[in-house]
């Protein structure tokens, strides 16, 4: 019997299109994550649109594994107590409230997880971690973002190396104790929440990957973008394909316990 894809759930973003004055509401997935997910990971990206906190029990019970995908927003600093500290900068309140609940969930019932950039920073904050909102303002820091008007190749082109945690499964992944990433971002982890391990440090001390402490499957996250062409880079593809080891592990629990509820007497 042909066993049906993997389903990993990437929850959407939420942006107003439009021009002339007139916008709409559109929900987008990047391709390039979606991308990652068919080829680095071997498994069908589901969307569920308009999803929400309380879809979230019968939604995980249908997919193998979640990735929080990266997004030019930013997670709204009323989850870590803060202030907007620049207005003119895209917030997601919609995406945060499904994620933040979507994170707790998935490290309860241990669903495979992977968070990317905003991902990354949702883990921390749902856990209970703070961000820097501006880390080229914080003193010793380095300027993370990308040059905005370089072509993508650039914006995405490997930007400072990472020291990897002696012994971690990042190390093994990368081959040796610091490999080089992408860097795309202007926020970042502050105070890392207590149930987050680091897992991979930038040059200045910006904590660029996180083990989700005593979790039952992979639950990662990476500030970096793993999922840029991730086929060509050694280091970004077995990050997916660990991911999607996990994933066809769930999945034939998933089978078992489904074979399992039909064949109930009664
Ligand atoms: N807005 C946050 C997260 C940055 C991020 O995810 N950048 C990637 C955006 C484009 C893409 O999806 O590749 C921050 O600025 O830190």
């Amino acid at each position: 019997m042909k066993m049906p894809p993997c389903m990993v759930w990437l929850p959407a973003d939420h942006r107003l299109l439009g021009d002339h004055g007139h916008q709409m509401p559109f929900l987008l997935l990047g391709d390039k994550y979606a991308r990652a997910v068919k080829v680095g990971v071997e498994a069908q990206p589901v969307m569920f649109p308009l999803a929400d906190v309380g879809d979230i029990p019968e939604l995980l019970s249908m997919v193998d594994g979640v990735m929080l995908t990266g997004s030019p927003s930013n997670v709204h600093p009323s989850h870590f107590d803060e202030e907007v500290a620049d207005p003119s900068l895209p917030l997601d309140p919609v995406r945060d409230t499904l994620t933040l609940a979507l994170i707790k969930a998935c490290v309860h019932e241990g669903v495979p997880l992977l968070g990317i950039c905003r991902g990354f920073q949702e883990i921390n904050v749902a856990l209970g971690g703070t961000l820097h909102q501006r880390v080229h303002e914080v003193p010793g820091r380095m300027d993370h973002r990308e040059p905005k008007t370089a072509p993508f190749e650039e914006q995405y082109a490997p930007r400072h190396p990472i020291h990897l945690a002696p012994g971690s499964v990042f190390e093994t992944w990368a081959g040796g104790p610091q490999v080089m990433v992408n860097s795309l971002h202007g926020q970042g982890i502050h105070r890392l929440a207590d149930g987050l391990e680091p897992m991979a440090q930038a040059p200045d001390g910006q904590i660029e990957a996180v083990a989700v402490r005593g979790a039952r499957t992979f639950a990662y996250a990476v500030q970096f973008h793993p999922e840029w062409r991730c086929w060509e880079n050694p280091f970004y593809s077995a990050i997916f394909a660990a991911f999607g080891h996990a994933c066809r592990q769930r999945r034939s629990l998933r089978l078992q316990a489904a074979d399992l509820a039909r064949h109930r007497p009664g």
